[in-house]
């Protein structure tokens, strides 16, 4: 079910962590993604090819197009208010995808069962109709906040600890991968 406080349908979700490399903005390499609510337990997402994202001359790389469909599929989690992380991540590249392209991506929860979160996401190029260029299927795990205290690096914990900033700080812990 769609949380009671999940953002309304159209409303931009913004950067869960400004060094997420998915949608991060004080990422200079990153995605730079910009996902936005969808009806019920859907996402919208853009992310823009730029030339540091290549694999392949003038083409972007798989494993950044499956970043994209990660972090569009982590978005999901905002719907929920549930704490997530990728478990397992299938992707189809159907399409390749050049440099200066901005992919559209769409993502909806499709089954939650106890903690396993299902999902799937498609991305096109150009537009909302465009063709298919990637496709994903993703199991995320519901984990508590600890998941990420006892993993993650001391040093970055405690700076996103510290931001002055109430809000980022709050976000950086409340439905955070
Ligand atoms: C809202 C903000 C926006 C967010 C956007 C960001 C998107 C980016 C998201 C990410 O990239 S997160 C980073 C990448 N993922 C990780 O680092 C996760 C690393 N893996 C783990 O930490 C653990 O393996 C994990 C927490 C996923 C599971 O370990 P647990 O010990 O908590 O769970 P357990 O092994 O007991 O499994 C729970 C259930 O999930 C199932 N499961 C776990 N991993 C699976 C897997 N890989 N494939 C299939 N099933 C899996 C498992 O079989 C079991 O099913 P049942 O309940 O039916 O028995």
């Amino acid at each position: 079910m769609r949380h009671a406080d999940a953002p309304a349908p159209g409303e931009l979700l913004g950067a869960h962590y400004g060094q997420c490399f998915g949608c991060g903005g004080e990422q200079p390499h990153g995605l730079h993604l910009a996902a936005r609510a969808g009806e019920g337990l859907s996402i919208t997402a853009e992310f823009t090819v730029r030339p540091e994202h290549q694999g392949a001359p003038g083409l972007a790389h798989g494993g950044v197009l499956a970043t994209a469909l990660d972090e569009t599929l982590g978005s999901l989690n905002w719907l929920l208010r549930t704490i997530a992380v990728t478990g397992r991540l299938e992707t189809d590249f159907v399409r390749p995808v050049p440099v200066g392209t901005t992919l559209h991506l769409a993502a909806e929860v499709t089954a939650v069962a106890g903690r396993k979160i299902y999902s799937t996401a498609t991305g096109r190029i150009g537009a909302p109709d465009g063709p298919v260029a990637v496709r994903a299927d993703a199991l995320f795990i519901e984990v508590k906040v600890d998941h990420f205290i006892d993993h993650g690096r001391e040093e970055e914990i405690q700076a996103a600890m510290n931001d002055p900033d109430q809000i980022r700080r709050a976000r950086a812990f409340e439905v955070n991968p």
